[in-house]
């Protein structure tokens, strides 16, 4: 018997030389970026009262966000990877121990655009010059990286392009965000701070000359007072342009890591990657004043390569030095921005070789008078393997002892059977750590089919100790493709689940998420109603300063570029 879905007339395979050359069918690659656990689920979704297991504590009121990449569209190129998907964000509202479940993407102006043309008109991740003529000049960013709350909005969020504000409560997109004109920079980081003694944001771009995605070194930090008032913004040099994906901030410092994965806008043009990993270049760790900065105070230290993963905590000791915490893979986590040469020593080109990589969780010390370019050694080494730290983050600047993470252990059985490779990465192991103790012990493994998605910390009403409160984590399921949440007592991981919210479908893998009390969602939802004491969240009003000068310069043509977004050309949203 002919298989259900044999046809009578095929149509022509989508991709030819791994281009899509037709759209006749929508059909996502066979690639593993888009196959089992990572097959695109493009869901929009409203669920009223997930099923739980077990009792969700009545005293975690509020909403869990968080995003992750998910293709809408075939991407033009067969090869095409996770972090070029557009950004959906999901919501969990935990209320009176039920938690409802919402999920919308980020409208950004590529999702406008695609929309209308129905099929993927953005080329391969960050790199324009292998777009469509309709979306010359527009901004490019998926917004999937990271979610957070800012003063009344959710703020979707990818390092290429600046971030768009959402409504917390429906997650419609308001539009793309400009702090009301006072932030105009082409990029802005997925990881702002929040510092909790002043309310702050310190966020900051790099390759933030032009238009983004040039390889400029230009690298802008800006502060944003509790009030929304920008209070400081300075314009710093990299030594090359290369990723600076995290920061950490202290009371008075903020520092970039500058990982040695570098973009060459030439291998662009040829329609090469954005990145490519340097084997041979240092990783960097640029120190900079929070306030009063002027552009010759940049410190950069120095030590040999590795590839940064998240910040953990930072914090200054009464001497006068920085304390600051993170996971450093031992190679390229980024195994599919290889080395542009054949590299000296070996490097990861495929998932497999990835996932025997070691990133262990580096304490370094720094000296702010010392002179730029000290080559550094690391304090500490945990002796762990993971990513994705998490910490209470009522210590952020602080000294703290408890770190959260996600962590990988091959010594697990692991049912490769049914799950084949793990998507992602063999994040098995929630572990939590204290920097006082030294203790390993205190994880809890999710089985041989299961893997973890990064955590959140959830304080506990009313309390102010360091780690009072919940870690609340997504599961994935890689054998029967599907997702839960799962809710410890932040101090007690080994205990297992107090309880196990189920979703009845698979998520993507997501990137960052933030639970945010309810008490302070409505606080915002009232200052920010129509006559309220902000006011509602008001869009950027401009097109960015590059796009402004691309038409100016006479390189939009309205016809040919109709679909960029740029106001004016009859194409605006
Ligand atoms: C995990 C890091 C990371 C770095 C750059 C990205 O564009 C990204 O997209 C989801 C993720
Ligand atoms: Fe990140």
């Amino acid at each position: 018997m002919a298989h259900i879905f044999s046809l009578a007339t095929a149509p022509p395979p989508p991709y030819t030389s791994s281009k899509r050359t037709t759209t006749a069918q929508t059909k996502f690659p066979d690639t593993p970026f888009f196959t089992g656990f990572n097959k695109p689920s493009r869901l929009e979704a409203d669920i009223h009262q997930l099923e739980t297991t077990g009792t969700i504590p009545t005293d975690i009121n509020g909403t869990f966000y968080r995003v992750q990449p998910d293709h809408r569209f075939p991407p033009i190129f067969e090869e095409d990877i996770h972090f070029n998907g557009d950004g959906s964000v999901s919501a969990f509202r935990f209320a009176n121990g039920h938690v409802d479940f919402k999920q919308r993407y980020v409208h950004t102006d590529r999702f406008t655009a695609e929309t209308k043309a129905r099929r993927a008109l953005l080329g391969k991740y960050r790199n324009p010059f292998t777009d469509n003529e309709m979306v010359k000049g527009i901004v490019r960013t998926a917004a999937n990286t990271n979610v957070v709350f800012w003063r009344g909005m959710l703020l979707a969020s990818k390092e290429d392009g600046p971030p768009f504000a959402m409504d917390p409560i429906s997650l419609s997109t308001i539009g793309r965000y400009d702090f009301e004109g006072q932030v105009t920079s082409p990029t802005f980081t997925a990881h702002p701070k929040f510092d909790p003694r002043t309310g702050e944001m310190v966020g900051f771009g790099y390759q933030a000359g032009g238009d983004g995605a040039d390889g400029s070194r230009e690298i802008v930090v800006y502060t944003i007072d509790k009030d929304g008032v920008k209070t400081e913004e300075c314009w710093y040099e990299a030594p090359f342009c290369g990723m600076i994906h995290d920061c950490a901030i202290t009371e008075t410092y903020l520092v970039l890591p500058l990982t040695p994965l570098k973009i060459d806008v030439e291998r662009m043009k040829r329609g090469g990657n954005c990145f490519a990993w340097d084997p041979e270049e240092d990783q960097w760790y640029g120190v900079v004043p929070r306030r009063g900065g002027k552009r010759e105070d940049i410190r950069w230290f120095r030590a040999d390569n590795g590839f940064h993963g998240h910040i953990a905590g930072a914090y200054e000791t009464p001497d006068n030095k920085i304390i600051i915490d993170l996971t450093v893979a031992s190679s390229n986590v980024f195994y599919f921005f290889p080395p542009d040469n054949v590299p000296t020593s070996p490097t990861p080109t495929s998932l497999p070789q990835r996932n025997k990589l070691i990133s262990d969780t580096y304490r370094w010390t720094l000296d702010p008078s010392a002179p730029t370019h000290t080559r550094i050694t690391p304090t500490k080494t945990y002796g762990i393997n993971g990513e994705f730290s998490r910490i209470d983050d009522r210590f952020v600047t602080k000294p703290y002892k408890h770190f959260w993470q996600c962590i990988i252990d091959p010594s697990r059985p692991y049912d490769i059977a049914k799950c084949g490779p793990p998507a992602g990465g063999l994040f098995n192991v929630l572990g939590h750590f204290d920097w006082s103790t030294g203790g390993k012990d205190d994880v809890f493994w999710a089985g041989p089919t299961s893997t973890f998605q990064e955590p959140v910390f959830v304080p506990k009403e009313g309390s102010e100790g360091e780690g009072d409160g919940y870690i609340v984590a997504l599961l994935n399921h890689l054998d029967v493709l599907r997702n839960d949440i799962l809710i410890f007592d932040a101090l007690e991981l080994a205990k297992g689940p107090l309880a196990v919210v189920h979703l009845p479908v698979k998520l993507k893998l997501g990137l960052h998420g933030n639970f945010v009390p309810e008490v302070e969602i409505e606080e915002w939802l009232e200052k920010r109603k129509e006559g309220g004491s902000v006011g509602p969240v008001e869009e950027a009003k401009e097109p960015l300063e590059w796009q402004k000068k691309m038409v100016q310069e006479g390189n939009i043509d309205a016809e040919k570029n109709s679909l960029n977004g740029i106001g004016g050309w009859g194409v605006g949203k």
